[in-house]
């Protein structure tokens, strides 16, 4: 199912922070959303997902026009959204973690990640924030939303363990997962994505294939500044 954002504007505090965003994160495919810090990549998913509501246009998920729903009902539709920080069930084990999302969680889980079969009987929260990260994970690829939207998976994990996670969101997608990614480390997100979109103040300066934004800083960084690619 495709995710399609048409005209999306959303307010904070009062003031305009994303203005008119048109785009697709189409099913089977990683869209990867960058831009510099306070874009408002961040409302924007929250925008998606239904904790801030919208100021103007619409949001569809397979047709059905999701803009108005509460967040539960998007969740039972198919939407799902990691929220930035690791958001497992900390006083929970690894295996209860993966349990509460269906039975036969645990063996899915280990099939992508081998390395928490080790850990499955400690407390989430005891685990490394790479090992909580591939808790996440494996939640969302046993749970296998129709849609995914992943906010800075990445934040304060050692680039080595970045590497290990990034692969598995290729796997998601290939599977039909319509995923959107918001991604600091552009290059790493750049180089497994289908799509990608730039927001700079609020609007979108790039939509397109990711290649462009790949072959040159330059691009990137006009993108980020607003400057068109
Ligand atoms: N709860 C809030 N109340 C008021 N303003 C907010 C709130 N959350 C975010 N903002 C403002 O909205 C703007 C966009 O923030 P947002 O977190 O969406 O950006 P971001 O692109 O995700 O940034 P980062 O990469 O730093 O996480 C910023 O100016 C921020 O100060």
């Amino acid at each position: 199912m495709n995710l399609v954002l048409d005209g999306v504007s959303v307010a904070r505090g009062g003031q305009p922070v994303v203005r008119e965003v048109t785009l697709t994160a189409a099913a089977g495919q990683v869209t990867v959303l960058l831009g510099p810090n306070g874009a408002g990549k961040t409302t924007l998913l929250e925008a998606v997902s239904g904790v801030v509501p919208v100021r103007a246009g619409r949001i569809t998920l397979g047709g059905d026009d999701l803009t108005a729903w509460p967040r539960t009902r998007r969740a039972r539709r198919g939407l799902a959204h990691v929220e930035q920080g690791r958001t497992v069930f900390a006083a929970l084990t690894a295996r209860e973690n993966l349990e509460l999302v269906a039975v036969d969680a645990v063996g899915r889980a280990l099939a992508v990640f081998p390395e928490l079969e080790a850990r499955l009987g400690v407390r989430a929260g005891q685990l490394s924030g790479g090992e909580q990260q591939m808790l996440v994970l494996a939640r969302a690829l046993v749970a296998s939303p129709a849609a995914l939207l992943l906010d800075e998976m990445s934040l304060g994990l050692a680039p080595g363990v970045v590497r290990r996670l990034l692969p598995v969101i290729r796997t998601l997608a290939g599977d039909g997962m319509a995923v959107l990614l918001v991604e600091q480390f552009a290059h790493a997100a750049l180089a497994l994505a289908d799509a990608a979109y730039v927001l700079s103040r609020g609007a979108i300066t790039y939509g397109g294939a990711p290649g462009p934004l790949r072959a040159s800083d330059d691009a990137l960084r006009r993108a980020y500044l607003g400057d068109g690619p």
